[in-house]
Formats: structure tokens, sequence, C-alpha cells
């Protein structure tokens, strides 16, 4: 016979079993929820390094973060390659989180820029007036025209030749000139001195005019702010997400602080630029000979369809920013790395009075019998290396270089800052020794370390003004130590470590003491 259960014990397993039963359904939809969660992290997981094998190998990057975490500095973005470009030879890539492909080998570099010969784009479009404006952050059929009708305005102001030899020196006169009315030589800081002669020959070229030392307010704003938005832009995350996600720059409030901030504040100092085109056109007739670039931008716009006013603004601004900082701080480093090195500053100083004496300037021509003061000038811009990277380009199309696929879209850098630092054929290159470019017998520059000395770049879109550049850095270094003896301040070492500034890596701020040579 069954006993009837109690009522009381029914229940109870009742209860209990659906408690169970309820458990289980929840822990199989636990386990359902976390399978289905793991299975799409995998498969994420898979997409993401599938992603990441298309590019040359690199750094184990992770998702979202890439390889950011190697930089520890963002201002100092090159001592991140320096280390990683050490470890991966050649060509590699950095996930900053987008695909960065670093090239830090000569030949790489060559075969990539030169033999492949592709006008990468370039795409920092904050830069420009407009988007695919000017020469700098422009592409295709625009920057071809734009360039060519850049170059070849200022060839026919002198770029190359005697008459923008003469700009310069009648700049670096006035420099010299400032000098010497500077009462108190005992602390002396180059800066503005330099940034303003090197400013005045950009500033005439484009515009017809030269500052006076003592009233150079314009000009001493719009570098200053450049250097605060610079400064600025490393230190905000937003904008490598703008460039990782461009997108984003295109949202409401987002977009500000990928893009918008940046570009408004590189709206203010171009100010500047419009400012100077309007002083410039002011009295303007186009039939007039054209006294400036901007005249001369002006008066070919009349039978050339691609010159229009928004790329004479573009390309003013983009000769006038790449025309002076690189140049001024190179010229900085001089002065410093003369005032550490007395023992190179008097050997130029003897080559110099040798071959020119004490009474006129150094010129251009005066370069082929001065091995040594050409060494010097060689020698400062690979140590100096200004330019903490390079002006990122960004492939056109599919590319297999060396072997490895670089997708169309990515960014790439030619390292040339890593090949300064690193290639072989520079022995010691943390050691400032122009003799390290001269053959045995004193005479001659040795050609393997002066084809590897890249601060201009190379390929189809190798510096605008590497020949303008060239002259300022060579007149502005020998006409100095011709005038000047460079000697650090009384008591004080002079320190070259680089100050952290992003881009362009400038010396710390240090005065020198000058004594006039008679
Ligand atoms: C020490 C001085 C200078 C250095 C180290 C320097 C370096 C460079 C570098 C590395 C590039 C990028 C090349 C590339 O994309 O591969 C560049 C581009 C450029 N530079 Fe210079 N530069 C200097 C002086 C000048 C001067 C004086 C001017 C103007 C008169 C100038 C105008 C330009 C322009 C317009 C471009 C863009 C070229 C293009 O994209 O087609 N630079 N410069």
């Amino acid at each position: 016979m069954i006993e009837p259960k109690p009522q009381g014990v029914m229940k109870l397993k009742v209860a209990a079993g659906a408690v169970l039963a309820l458990l289980w359904y929840s822990f199989s939809t636990l386990n359902l929820i976390l399978i289905s969660l793991g299975a799409l992290l995998a498969y994420g997981l898979y997409r993401y390094y599938e992603y990441v094998a298309r590019y040359p190998k690199g750094p184990f990057p992770l998702p979202f973060i890439g390889n950011i975490g190697l930089v520890k500095d963002p201002k100092k973005i090159h001592d991140a390659f320096q280390k990683v470009g050490q470890q991966q030879p050649g060509i590699y890539t950095m996930f900053m989180p987008f695909p960065f492909v670093q090239i830090t080998d000569f030949d790489i570099i060559k075969e990539a820029y030169i033999e492949n010969g592709e006008p990468q784009d370039k795409i920092i479009q904050a830069f420009a007036f407009a988007p695919n404006t000017g020469v700098i952050n422009s592409i295709g059929e625009v920057w071809r025209e734009q360039r060519r009708a850049a170059i070849s305005i200022l060839r026919d102001f002198g770029m190359g030749k005697n008459v923008m030899e003469e700009l310069v020196r009648s700049s670096v006169e006035d420099y010299l000139h400032h000098l010497d009315t500077i009462e108190d030589k005992s602390n002396v800081d180059m800066r503005w001195p330099i940034q303003v002669m090197v400013s005045n020959v950009i500033n005439e070229t484009l515009f017809g005019f030269r500052f006076q030392y003592d009233d150079c307010k314009p000009l001493m704003d719009y570098v200053l702010r450049f250097n605060k938005m610079m400064e600025g832009s490393m230190d905000n995350p937003g904008i490598a997400l703008g460039m990782s996600f461009p997108f984003l720059c295109d949202l409401p409030v987002i977009g500000w602080y990928t893009f918008g901030k940046l570009k408004a504040q590189m709206e203010e100092i171009n100010q500047y630029i419009v400012d100077n085109v309007g002083r410039a056109l002011k009295d303007y007739n186009v039939e007039d000979e054209p006294a400036c670039f901007v005249h001369a931008y002006k008066q070919r716009m009349q039978e050339n369809m691609h010159l229009d006013d928004v790329n004479l603004m573009s390309t003013c601004a983009d000769f006038f920013l790449a025309g002076q900082e690189t140049t001024t701080t190179t010229l900085r480093w001089a002065v410093i790395l003369m005032a550490k090195y007395q023992e190179v500053q008097d050997k130029l100083r003897e080559e110099i009075l040798n071959i020119v004496g004490a009474d006129r300037m150094p010129t251009m021509a005066d370069q082929v019998k001065m091995p040594y003061a050409r060494a010097c000038a060689l020698e400062l811009q690979r140590w100096a290396n200004v330019l903490a990277t390079n002006v990122q380009r960004v492939t056109t199309r599919d590319v297999v270089l060396r072997g490895q696929n670089i997708p169309a879209g990515t960014w790439v850098n030619a390292d040339n800052h890593y090949v300064m630092a690193n290639d072989p054929v520079f022995e010691q290159p943390e050691e400032f020794r122009p003799e390290r470019y001269l053959t045995d017998d004193g005479t001659n520059l040795k050609k393997d370390l002066v084809e590897r000395t890249l601060p201009f770049s190379l390929g189809k879109r190798v510096c605008a003004g590497e020949s303008m550049a060239r002259v300022e850095i060579f007149l502005g270094l020998t006409a100095t130590v011709q005038r000047f003896r460079i000697f650090p301040r009384e008591g004080v070492e002079i320190d070259i470590v680089p100050a952290a500034v992003a881009t362009f890596i400038q010396p710390k701020p240090q005065g020198v003491r000058l004594e006039r040579i008679s």
C-alpha cells in the first residue's frame, strides 16, 4: 500500500525541484551567455590579429590600444621609434592604434620613395586653409600643380641662384648688426635673433617685407602660438583617436576634441598669413612687375586654372611655416654645439679665416674650398636631427616592399631621423664630430655618409625649400663663427639634451657668451 505523503513534504519537494530547475536554467543561460561572449571575443581577437598580419611585422599590439603603451612620452615619440627600430630592423608596423609603418633602413627608404616613386598622399588637413589645398597637405593633381607653380615662382625670385643668396646674406648682415648692438654679451639668448634672421628671408620672399629686430611682435606671436599648439596637440589623446578613426572628427562634441580644436587654433595662427597676403595685395595691380611670391602667384592665376585664392593662402602658410621653424631650430643647435665643442668652433673659424678672411662674409661659392665647414653643416643637421618624425605619407595603393605587404591607405613614415641616428656608416652616432664626413686627407666629403644624411627627406615630395635652407644654414653658421667667439656662460655648462617639444627637437632655452672678433 502506498502511504500518502504528507502534504508539507510534497510542497517542499516541488519547491526544491523548481529551484533546481531554475538554477539549472539560469546556469545554462549564464553559460550560454559566457560561451557566446567568449566565442565573440575569440572571433574578435582572431579578426584583429588577422588584420594585424596584413601589415609588416612589428611589436605585438593589443586590441584597441595597439602599441600605444610603448610611447612613454608623446612629446618624445622618436624615442619610442628608436627603441622599437633596434629590435625590428628595416621595416615594421607600430599600431598607434592605427597602423603606422616605419621604414628605418636607408636602402628600403630609397626603394619606397625614389624607385617606386609614388606621390603618396599626406593627410594632415587641419593645417591647410581648406581640404586638399597648398603643398604640404595636398595630394594628387592639386599637389602637383601647387608645388610646380610655387617652385617655379621661387626660382624666378632666385631660389637656388645668387639672387636668393643675396637675400639671405642681407638678412644675415642685419642679424650680425643686431648682435653687435647687444651691450651685455655675457648671456645672450640667440633664439630670437636667429628666428628673425631666418623668418625675414621667407617673409620677404612671400610678402615683400622684413621685420626690424625691435619691432617683430606679429612674428613672435605666430611662432609662440604655433609652438604652444603643437605642444598641446601632443598632450591630446583625441588627436590620435581622430587619426585612427576619422569618422570621429565629423561627430558633434567629440569632433571638437579629435579635430575641430586643432583646426580652430591653426586658423587663429594663420591669421598672420591672411593679414600679410592682404597687405601684399593692397596696392598691387596684376599688370605690375611682381615684387614678391604673392604678387607672382596672383599674376599666374590669370592663366593657370589650378591657382586660386584659397591655394594662395594655403601655399603661403605652408612655405612660411616650413620655411622658418626647421631652419631656426637647426641654427639654434649650431650655436649651442659651437659653444659646447670649442675645438670644432676653432677649426671651423680657422678654415673661414684662411679661405675667406675677416673682411667679407662667406659666400656659397666658397663652399668648394671649405670642406670642414660643409662637414660641420652636415654633422649639424645629422646630429640635431630636428624633425622627430618625417611628414607622414599614406599609400595610394597596395604596395609590396621587400616582400612585405602594405595595404592602400596606410600611414608610412620614412624614418630619416632613425637612419641619421643609427645607420652603421655613422660610427658612435651620438657624438658630434664633423670629421666623420671627411676623407682621410681632409679635402673631400665621404659620399656614403652624405647620401645617408637625409634631413630634407627624398623622392618626389622632398623638401621644397632645401636649397634655401642650405644657404641659410651655411651662411648663418659660418658668418656667426667668423664674427663671434661663442662660449658657455661663465660657470654654466651647455646642456645638449633636447627639450621635450613635440615635432621639432629643440635645444633647451639657454644663453651663451659672445665675444666679438674685431
Ligand atoms: C633645416 C631646414 C629644413 C628641413 C630639415 C626641412 C625638412 C623637410 C622635410 C623632412 C619635408 C618632408 C619631405 C617628405 O615628405 O618626405 C619637408 C617638406 C617641405 N618643406 Fe622643408 N625643410 C626645411 C626647410 C624648408 C624651407 C626653408 C622651406 C621653404 C622655403 C621648406 C618648405 C617645405 C615644403 C613646402 C615642403 C612640402 C613638400 C611637398 O610635400 O611636396 N622647408 N621639409
